[in-house]
């Protein structure tokens, strides 16, 4: 049994958000002071799990209460799982236009900073663009590393491709799909956090078309190329030939063949 102090201290910071069939739980604000390039910047971080990864997680009990969530955590093995967050940055619930970047977790890019792909890059400077803008937010999507093929999957991907193999033929040869990722619970979120339209930073015709499909008002789309080098640029040719990525101005001339 939790200490009702520390149910109080917890409790305001839970929401209970509905998304399709399950409900999301999130926890937030959170005061993040972040260094982006040597200056420090303060941004608010949420992060969420879905109601059927704890145990007894209640998914059809929409009278959950905030007590019982906090109950279950110490015997769900959370570690194991994948938990996504985002960062929200400014006034994002009330400012007319917000930029939003939906970046999918890659282990290698983002956290080695592997120049086999540019998501360490876009990550960075997705941050970057969010802050210049004013308001924004960074949806980091835990359960779409390897476009949600998985981590041990990607590697065996990775493995192929120094075979000759490009992105989408390994992905296929490996029975899986070019792009198995859902956005559902990060539109979600972004519903509860923002009501008023946003700006999506992709060159991913998919993640535009989710978010419309979603009813989520969305005014544009900035795109993200950049730190093309020997070592990506096979992998981005990929993109844009393959996967239908959007090209743009003098780095679609860069990639272009
Ligand atoms: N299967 C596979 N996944 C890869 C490879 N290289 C990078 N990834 C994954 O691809 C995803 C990249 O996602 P994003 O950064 O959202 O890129 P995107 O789909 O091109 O969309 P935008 O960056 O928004 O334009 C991450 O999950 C990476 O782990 C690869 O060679 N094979």
């Amino acid at each position: 049994m939790i200490n009702p102090k520390i149910n109080n201290a917890l409790e305001e910071y839970i929401q209970i958000v509905p998304s399709q069939d399950k409900s999301i739980y999130l926890v937030g604000p959170i005061r993040l002071p972040i260094n982006l390039d040597g200056e420090t910047v303060i941004f608010q971080w949420y992060c969420w799990v879905r109601c059927d990864t704890l145990p007894g997680g209640e998914c059809g009990n929409p009278n959950i209460d905030h007590a019982s969530i906090i109950e279950m955590l110490s015997s769900s093995n959370l570690a194991e799982a994948q938990q996504s967050s985002v960062l929200v940055y400014g006034d994002f619930k009330g400012s007319p236009d917000a930029l939003i970047r939906m970046h999918s977790i890659c282990h290698t890019g983002d956290i080695f900073g592997s120049k086999r792909c540019d998501c360490g890059y876009q990550l960075k400077q997705s941050m970057k663009m969010i802050v210049a803008h004013g308001t924004g937010a960074l949806f980091y999507l835990a359960n779409h590393e390897g476009r949600g093929i998985g981590l041990f999957s990607k590697a065996m991907a990775y493995v192929l491709q120094e075979q000759g193999l490009d992105t989408v033929e390994a992905n296929l040869e490996l029975g899986f799909e070019d792009d198995m990722r859902n956005y559902d619970d990060a539109i979600a979120v972004l519903n509860q956090l923002r009501q008023l339209p946003v700006t999506l930073i992709t060159n991913n015709p998919r993640k535009l078309e989710a978010l419309k499909r979603s009813g989520a008002g969305v005014s544009g789309r900035i795109p993200l190329w950049g730190d093309i080098s020997e070592f990506n640029e096979k992998y981005l040719k990929t993109k844009v030939k393959r996967s239908g990525h959007f090209g743009s101005g003098p780095l679609n001339n860069t990639i272009a063949e």
